[in-house]
């Protein structure tokens, strides 16, 4: 756990970047600082990793407070992200990834295969080890940065809007696999971004800040979207947080009614289409699983030309389909 208390830093200008801020940080969890630009998420975040010295209050990890280790050592054990990945231009992509075990004084063969199975893991091809960072897309470059940065297994990894820098169909990307390394590697991740939709996504926790350094809410999404504690955060959170909220509901209890008729199926039970009454079939529209959360399930009626939502099972076969009155039934509940 990383617990920041009443931890204030105010620069040598007089500017407080961050006021008073407690909260504690669990350990093998996504924790998101979020919050307009200003508002001190980047100084928070540095704080950790001393590359930012607080002026006040106390930092500790595993309730050993920071300022008690050499900085350089403290570093070693927390990977550091940010945007634009900050490779070095001289280096290959291979010799970016293996510039802590090197600090470290790993043997070759070992810097080496560590290197590669880290470009595996983040989902780099192999092919790309020997280039230069500027001969790879921004998308690429960034999940060279996250190697780089895990290279020595470090306990935490800190990120500082690592994927604002790409466009929104590779940031998308970059989420998912950030979200699926997490489920393997279980690291404490402390995340910066000004963008509320991607804390909500990535984050276990999040935590935003106003402007003043001063933190506004400390909560799991689903809370954050049920219960904004006040006017700012429900207004940084912006529209449609009920629809959103259904993100984090399972569809585990809807209602499914029986199969009708006009789905037709083939033969290994994967949906067809439905049958429009003059002999053809129109498309099914999104399907979703039991696991899936309400908002897929909603997706699914709404997509659906006859207003029936598809769930089909791992496999792909129809186990059912739910209907308007049984999801908003679900969403009430
Ligand atoms: N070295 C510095 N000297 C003086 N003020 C600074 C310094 N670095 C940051 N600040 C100020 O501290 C406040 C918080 O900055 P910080 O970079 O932590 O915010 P942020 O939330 O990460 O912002 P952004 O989203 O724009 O990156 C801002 O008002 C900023 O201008």
């Amino acid at each position: 756990m990383i617990e920041f208390k009443d931890v204030t830093k105010r620069y040598p200008d007089g500017t407080v970047a961050v006021d008073n801020l407690s909260l504690r940080i669990p350990s093998h969890q996504i924790t998101v600082f979020v919050g307009p630009s200003g508002c001190g998420k980047t100084t928070s975040l540095r704080m950790i990793n001393r590359t930012i010295e607080r002026s006040s209050g106390t930092i500790s990890i595993d309730d050993e407070d920071i300022n008690s280790q050499d900085a350089v050592q403290l570093r070693r054990g927390i990977g550091y992200v940010i945007q634009h990945a900050g490779l070095f231009p001289h280096k290959t992509v291979l010799d970016n990834v293996a510039t802590v075990p090197k600090l470290l004084g790993w043997d070759k063969a070992k810097t080496r295969s560590t290197a590669l199975e880290l470009l595996e893991r983040v989902g780099l091809d192999l092919k790309l080890a020997d280039r230069y960072p500027a001969q790879l897309s921004g998308g690429q470059q960034q999940r060279v940065g996250v190697a780089r940065a895990l290279a020595a297994d470090p306990k935490i990894l800190l990120m500082d809007e690592p994927f604002s820098a790409v466009d929104p169909i590779v940031r998308n990307q970059l989420q998912e696999e950030l979200l699926r390394l997490q489920r393997d590697i279980g690291k404490t991740m402390v995340f910066v971004t000004h963008d509320i939709d991607e804390a909500i996504k990535l984050g276990d926790n999040v935590a935003v800040l106003r402007v003043g350094g001063k933190l506004a809410q400390f909560a799991p999404p689903a809370e954050l979207l049920a219960n904004p504690v006040d006017e700012f955060v429900e207004s940084f959170i912006g529209k449609d947080r009920g629809y959103r909220a259904l993100t984090f509901v399972t569809a585990d209890t809807l209602r499914l009614t029986d199969v009708p008729g006009e789905l037709a199926r083939a033969e290994d039970g994967t949906p067809k289409g439905w049958a429009n009454g003059s002999g053809e079939l129109e498309p099914v529209g999104a399907t979703f699983q039991r696991g899936d959360s309400l908002r897929a399930a909603l997706d699914a009626v709404l997509t659906s030309p006859v207003g029936k939502g598809v769930c089909v099972d791992e496999a792909g076969k129809v186990v059912g389909v739910v209907e308007y009155a049984a999801l908003a039934e679900a969403i009430r509940a």
